[in-house]
């Protein structure tokens, strides 16, 4: 965003921003205007001495910096070498977490004295909420390159200066940290935003290549030529074909979308099958290959794969139920062979420890929160309590109280010794946010202070008390979405998306039969059990909008019906509304016909429960999941919904 508005209109639209509180249109871009808006809604004052908090201890410094250990580690290099391009210009290059947070500067000492009067040094916040305008903190919540130039920084005290920022992003889509160059506004230039943008996307690449090493990688460029160019599509891609990294040039070569990754396959996108690459790679494993889109563009690919990422012997797609896991812990211990799955874990294991927050995506019933307690039973917080809150079942009136305790007397109906709160439980634990998106936003401030501050304040006390847990939330809806229709704080979702994990749908998983044994193997460890083969294929080619919870129960149930001497489930074991589900075509798009089987016509005889779980998953299945939008069509509550899913009784907060 090269913004350089000009001067006149620059001062009028200030000066408007000053004395109305809001930012006219058509005098700055809309970047900036959005900008200035946020500045003065955090409570920031153009002119006003800084609010800043001071620059953190060196513990937490230390701390932050372990956490960005491999970020620091690929930038340090590309730093120095855009240093060496602005060196006699009066500038600092500098890196700031996710948070805002600079973690390292290199600038000419000169100028480094000037800029660290302002806070430009390591430790400092450069969040848009403790300095206004700036582009560090703006590109942060944009989330695309930005340049601020001389007065418009919202605090005047920053007008010296002209920054140019851009996020640097992980393979899945993370923001990793911001890269800035900050000169004095005289020395300023145009290019510094291309000169910024260029350096993140080679510490992106360097990154993408270092995370996705035991993958199979394709380098990907128009031309020949360009591959091992800066402009080179880097994209990852699992032993059974899953996209499950990329590059921003790779997705713009494939047309796709951050949010594709994880949820296409390798085919779906090219005109080729994976196998036969890798067959080709084995042959001539130097050589260019091209390849076609789907709508006929060319690219040419490059494979490079590590000897450990060669998929197994029996074939590239398909279950690898038998593959060993690769640790043993419990996350570990819920791998039945699907890849995206297990990709998951493995980023997973990566965080258990850090202090950086998780955020689970995935429709309802696709196992969040029990992917949540194998992160808290893998990692070293194992001993303390996990506290599990679903932000969408506490009624609004009740939230604050429950989350946050309350001391004695503080309001009617409190209980007279007080009450701890969920959030204290959590101390030393886990604690992980279900349905995060249906927190009220009067609540969304409160945890936003709490995740920053480190420390809650009970209803009707003064007193802060520290507070210390891992915070792990789940979400079956867009976020970024809620954020940009204002129904969730932009700055609350970069807080708790320390690493976004996109558990797949079960219908997307490649281990069914893995997974329908293994939980036929939970329910009966003493007794081999198995499905009969025709019952079978119906049900791994049913959609399950229930995902994990809903194949689950059916399958508790079928159990249950079972004679002592039967070790086979077949259809009269079957619950009726799953017999209904999968005699209604319409609800079941995925599925082949229903065959002709001894229950059969049994749909004349449906029962009410059975017609209401019928509508529940057809609903489920036209809002992808979302329990909340499917509780609205057919006019019930969410807790309605659950208990039907469950069959028994309600999920409520504890
Ligand atoms: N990995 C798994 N292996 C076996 N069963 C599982 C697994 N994950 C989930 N389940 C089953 O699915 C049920 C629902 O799981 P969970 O509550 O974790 O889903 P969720 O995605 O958090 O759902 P919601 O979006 O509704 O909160 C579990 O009670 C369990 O029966």
């Amino acid at each position: 965003m090269p913004s350089n508005s000009a001067p006149l209109a620059l001062r009028q639209a200030r000066q408007h921003l000053l004395e109305f509180g809001q930012c006219p249109s058509g005098l700055v871009n809309e970047r900036l205007a959005r900008s200035w808006s946020r500045s003065m809604a955090a409570g920031l004052a153009p002119n006003a001495r800084v609010r800043a908090p001071d620059p953190v201890s060196s513990g937490s410094l230390r701390h932050a910096l372990s956490a960005s250990h491999t970020l620091l580690a690929h930038s340090r290099p590309i730093m120095e070498y855009v240093f060496d391009q602005v060196r006699h210009s009066q500038s600092v290059v500098v890196l700031a977490d996710p948070r805002g947070m600079l973690m390292h500067t290199l600038g000419d000492a000169h100028f480094a004295d000037k800029a660290a009067r302002v806070a430009l040094s390591c430790g400092a916040s450069w969040h848009e909420e403790h300095r206004g305008t700036n582009a560090i903190g703006t590109a942060l919540v944009e989330g695309c390159a930005v340049q601020i130039h001389g007065s418009e920084h919202f605090l005047e005290r920053n007008g010296f200066l002209t920054c140019a920022a851009s996020p640097i992003v992980s393979a899945t889509g993370e923001m990793l940290g911001i890269l800035d160059i900050s000169s004095d506004h005289r020395s300023g230039h145009a290019h510094t935003l291309g000169l910024v943008s260029t350096a993140a996307r080679m510490i992106e690449n360097r990154l993408i290549t270092a995370a996705c090493k035991r993958d199979i990688r394709l380098h990907l460029h128009p031309q020949p030529e360009g591959i091992g160019s800066m402009a080179e599509g880097i994209v990852a891609v699992s032993s059974d074909g899953w996209i499950i990294g990329a590059n921003r040039a790779a997705l713009a070569q494939l047309g796709l979308q951050i949010g594709d990754i994880g949820g296409a396959q390798l085919e779906h996108v090219l005109d080729v099958r994976l196998e036969q690459l890798l067959t080709q790679h084995q042959r001539r494993p130097l050589q260019t290959q091209m390849l076609r889109l789907h709508n006929g563009a060319v690219l040419f690919a490059q494979v490079q794969v590590d000897a450990a990422a060669w998929p197994s012997p029996a074939g590239v797609v398909g279950a690898r139920a038998g593959a060993v896991p690769a640790a043993d812990d419990a996350l570990a211990r819920l791998d039945t062979g699907d890849a995206r799955s297990r990709a998951a874990a493995d980023k997973a294991r990566r965080v258990l420890g850090k202090p950086i927050a998780v955020l689970i995506q995935g429709e309802c019933g696709v196992g969040k929160e029990v992917f949540a307690r194998a992160m808290h039973a893998s990692g070293p917080r194992r001993g303390a309590p996990f506290v599990a809150i679903n932000c969408g079942a506490i009624p609004e009136t009740l939230i604050e109280a429950e989350l946050f305790g309350y001391v004695a007397g503080a309001f009617t109906g409190a209980r007279k010794e007080g009450s701890l709160g969920r959030l204290r439980e959590a101390d030393g634990g886990t604690l992980f946010l279900d349905e995060i998106g249906d927190m009220p936003l009067p609540m969304q401030t409160r945890l936003l202070r709490v995740l920053q501050e480190r420390s809650v304040t009970p209803v009707g006390s003064g007193t802060a008390v520290s507070v210390d847990f891992a915070l792990v939330c789940a979400t079956h809806c867009q976020l970024l979405e809620a954020a940009a229709q204002g129904r969730f704080r932009q700055d609350l979702y970069y807080r708790i998306n320390g690493l976004t994990l996109q558990l797949p749908a079960l219908r997307e998983r490649s281990d069914f039969a893995a997974l329908t044994q293994r939980l036929l193997q939970d329910l009966h460890p003493e007794r081999p059990l198995q499905l009969a083969p025709e019952l079978y294929g119906q049900l791994a080619g049913y959609a399950w909008p229930g995902n994990l919870r809903q194949v689950a129960s059916v399958l508790r149930t079928a159990c249950a019906m079972l004679n002592d001497d039967e070790d086979t489930l077949d259809w009269t074991h079957m619950p009726d509304d799953l017999i209904a589900a999968l005699s209604f075509p319409s609800q079941n798009p995925t599925s082949a016909p229903f065959p002709a089987n001894p229950v059969a016509g049994r749909q004349a005889t449906l029962n009410l429960q059975e017609l209401s779980h019928a509508a529940i998953q057809q609903a489920l299945q036209s809002t992808r999941g979302n329990v909340t939008q499917a509780a609205r069509q057919l006019g019930i509550s969410r807790q309605t919904i659950y208990r039907r899913l469950e069959g028994s009784t309600v999920r409520q907060p504890s």
